[in-house]
């Protein structure tokens, strides 16, 4: 998907929301363990009840690397199930000498066809370009990320400057507004503003909200810019809304909250 289809859906949506798609087999409902497919089963009824509500959904994948051959099936599965026009995340974190991270490339653009993945930085050009040949498809780095762990790294001064700031101004040289995106939390709102200042086109992944205790009102108010810019991840807060029976309908009035107030803070403004 390219920037303007992803702007043209989130005006006729009113929505920035990106449903998290965290599926712990664990914690899904017991009903669902008889399908042939738990996760899938599972997965598919969250997509039908939040597709009209959501301008993405992120696929963190540790959630379906942890089962095996089974849980790359049910990845498959699922972002196959996901419909047209909503943008599609590989939350894998990546990272990695240059033809590593081809194929790493590769495997999430091509042989599972998701429109972006995400990217760890820490090992430098060579692990962040390869990510950005690949026509309509974006790699999304880490920036400032939402634990409480940023605070280790991205939080420390090089000189004057936050890391963070180092790293994403430096990765922001290497891509393009419609090839590149980072991630920056929505724990992290005092320094939103300050990050839209220097990156005023990109689009941010903001996870955070929900179950990490995250303000979509700070974030919004400090991050949307003229095209919106910003995908709101909610994962648990969305997918684990409320009891086993009503588990797709509890998603969809959670889902439905957010979309609520993100229409607010879109306004007329996009
Ligand atoms: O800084 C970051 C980067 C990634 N994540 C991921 O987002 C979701 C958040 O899940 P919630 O249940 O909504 O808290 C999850 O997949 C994380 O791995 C993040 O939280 N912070």
């Amino acid at each position: 998907m390219n920037r303007q289809e992803l702007v043209n859906t989130i005006r006729e949506k009113k929505s920035y929301l990106c449903v998290g798609l965290d599926t712990d087999i664990s914690k899904i409902p017991k009903h669902l363990l008889s399908h042939a497919d738990p996760v899938f089963a599972f997965n598919k009824a969250i997509i039908d009840a939040t597709k009209d509500l959501c301008v993405a959904y992120k696929i963190n994948t540790a959630f379906y690397e942890s089962l095996g051959i089974r849980g790359w099936e049910t990845l498959q599965r699922t972002v196959e199930y996901i419909p047209k026009g909503i943008f599609t995340i590989a939350d894998a974190k990546r990272g990695d000498i240059g033809n590593t991270a081809t194929q790493y490339a590769k495997t999430f653009y091509e042989t599972y066809a998701f429109d972006s993945v995400t990217v760890a930085p820490y090992m430098g050009k060579d692990s962040v370009t390869p990510f950005l040949e690949f026509n309509q498809k974006w790699a999304i780095v880490l920036g400032l990320t939402s634990n409480e762990g940023s605070k280790d790294f991205q939080l420390q001064k090089v000189g004057n400057t936050y890391l963070y700031e180092k790293v994403m101004k430096t990765c922001a040289s290497w891509g393009t507004v419609e090839n590149m995106m980072f991630v920056v939390g929505a724990t992290q709102a005092d320094s939103i503003g300050h990050i839209r200042s220097f990156l005023p086109d990109h689009f941010f992944l903001v996870p955070g909200v929900g179950a990490q205790g995250g303000s979509l009102k700070d974030i919004s108010e400090k991050g949307l810019n003229k095209d919106g810019g910003l995908l709101v991840n909610a994962s648990r807060a969305v997918i684990y809304a409320g009891n086993d029976e009503n588990f797709a309908e509890d998603a969809r009035n959670s889902a439905m909250k957010y979309q609520a107030e993100m229409g607010m803070y879109l306004g007329n403004a996009i």
